[in-house]
């Protein structure tokens, strides 16, 4: 057979977790449904340590200078990654630029978390696009803190306005809102602008009527194009022919436990409660949700990470960890969340509001409870409360503990209330809206093929500070 040559090569890099993999591997995909080649880099230790299913996107590494064992401290890490991913990265692209059997890569999609990657990219003489894989809302609140016009440790306890957002400091992300007890967290969000003026393009995991207040300010600043919700496009759109799921786990998946169970259920009778990939509660809380869980009226469907399970009650894990499935409920340590969320049986969502987890529930019309934990999670839930209208923010003690009776008085209201009914009315809305953005002529659509065309027509563009 002949070989079809594709003519323009995209190499895209993720910041290696899995809330930033997931929407990268998805805006990967959809350029690899485009006439170009793609390739995504991986860091050593996740592509050796999970199994990937990416279709047609082919998978290289580089190295971050833990290749053996992941993670470390996070300002370690940034520095580490800084110095051993500037050299792999360049190495890997020369490679490639050299090989006679490749197509040359002219642009590098980068994660926001990783800005040195653009002056790798302009060094070479490539596009440079980053990805910013939080929503606009929160880009422009660190934003802020990068120009020193928000300044912290915040003292003003009066609403901070954002465009079309006006925010109580709890409301901001944690890293701003108590810098004190993470002042090292708040170095990669506004580490993002340390080289932004000269991105040649600014890329959103979100939509234009998701967020439009803001994205007209920030369009001032940058440009700025919108290519979301990245989810798979079976749950959206289905552009992407065969596009069922993101392609690669972190965690160890018992899909077809979970699902048996699931579909045992009736429509709209199951709670779906997760905290992320990252999220860590304190024993105390664990114990709270599972009381609630055990005490409500519904199904349950409980994720809780393997890292996380000796939190549960010993009486709770009898009845439904080690003897998994039971009627009520079912505790799993990783599940196919996409497919979870598009269940007929799935009621409401207690989420952390991670911002994959609050677009796939909104892109799906789930309603959510919303129990921010960290970083971007508690801008996102007032937008799930107050903007969009989608969901609930639970109500946390003094000791930021969220109680039995308050998550079970919100699991009612969300199930059973007349708010409940609203929000299932305002997440079918978001749910069309999200379709449009993402089908042909949907504004992400349009901005994905702009962006494409530009970057076979702008390839050869010299960057100035480099000639
Ligand atoms: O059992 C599960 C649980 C989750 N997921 C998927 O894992 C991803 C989780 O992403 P997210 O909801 O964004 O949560 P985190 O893993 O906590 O993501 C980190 O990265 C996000 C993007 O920067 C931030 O918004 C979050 O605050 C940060 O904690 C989503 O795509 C889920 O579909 C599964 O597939 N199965």
């Amino acid at each position: 057979m002949e070989k079809v040559e594709k003519k323009e090569h995209i190499l895209l890099l993720p910041y290696p977790l899995q809330g930033h993999i997931n929407p990268i591997l998805q805006l990967a995909k959809r350029l690899a449904s485009e006439d170009v080649k793609v390739t995504v880099a991986l860091t050593n230790y996740i592509a050796k340590s999970v199994k990937i299913q990416a279709g047609p996107i082919n998978i290289e590494t580089i190295s971050d200078g833990y290749d053996d064992v992941g993670w470390s401290e996070v300002e370690a890490y940034a520095d580490r990654f800084e110095a051993f991913g500037s050299k792999t990265l360049a190495a890997l692209i020369e490679r490639i630029q050299n090989s006679d059997d490749d197509t040359p890569v002219s642009c590098v999609v980068y994660d926001s978390f990783v800005p040195w990657v653009l002056n790798v990219a302009h060094k070479l003489n490539l596009v440079g696009a980053v990805f910013f894989t939080q929503p606009l809302a929160v880009t422009n609140i660190y934003y802020r803190v990068h120009r020193d016009l928000l300044k912290v440790p915040v003292q003003d306890e009066d609403l901070l306005s954002i465009p079309g957002l006006p925010l109580y400091v709890r409301e901001l992300p944690s890293f701003v809102s108590d810098v004190e007890s993470s002042p090292h967290f708040l170095r990669l969000p506004v580490d993002q602008f340390s080289n932004i003026e000269e991105a040649d393009w600014v890329l959103f995991n979100t939509f234009d009527d998701l967020e439009p207040e803001v994205l007209k300010w920030i369009a001032k600043l940058w440009r700025v194009r919108t290519i979301g919700p990245a989810i798979p496009s079976k749950y959206l759109g289905k552009r992407i022919e065969g596009d069922k799921e993101y392609g690669l786990n972190m965690f160890d998946m018992k899909r077809a436990e979970c699902m048996d169970w699931l579909n045992a259920k009736k429509d709209n009778s199951v709670i779906y409660v997760s905290m992320g990939s990252m999220a860590v509660l304190k024993q105390e809380q664990t114990e709270e949700i599972a009381c609630a869980l055990q005490g409500c009226g519904y199904n349950f469907l409980w994720v809780v990470r393997q890292t996380e399970e000796n939190k549960i009650p010993s009486t709770f894990r009898k009845d439904f960890v080690t003897s998994p499935g039971s009627e009520k409920g079912m505790v799993i340590t990783w599940c196919p969340q996409m497919e979870v969320l598009s269940h007929p049986a799935l009621g409401c969502f207690v989420t952390h509001c991670g911002w994959n987890s609050t677009m796939e529930s909104l892109s799906l019309g789930v309603p959510m409870i919303a129990f921010p934990q960290c970083s971007d999670q508690p801008t996102n839930a007032k937008c799930v409360e107050d903007l969009w209208k989608v969901g609930i923010r639970v109500k946390v003690d003094e000791n930021g503990i969220l109680r039995k009776d308050e998550l079970e008085i919100c699991i009612k209201e969300v199930m059973e209330g007349e708010k409940g009914k609203e929000m299932r009315k305002n997440a079918d809305k978001w749910k069309e809206l999200a379709v449009q953005a993402v089908s042909d002529g949907g504004s992400s659509d349009k901005n994905v093929a702009e962006f494409l065309e530009a970057v076979k027509s702008e390839k050869v563009k010299q960057h100035p500070c480099h000639i």
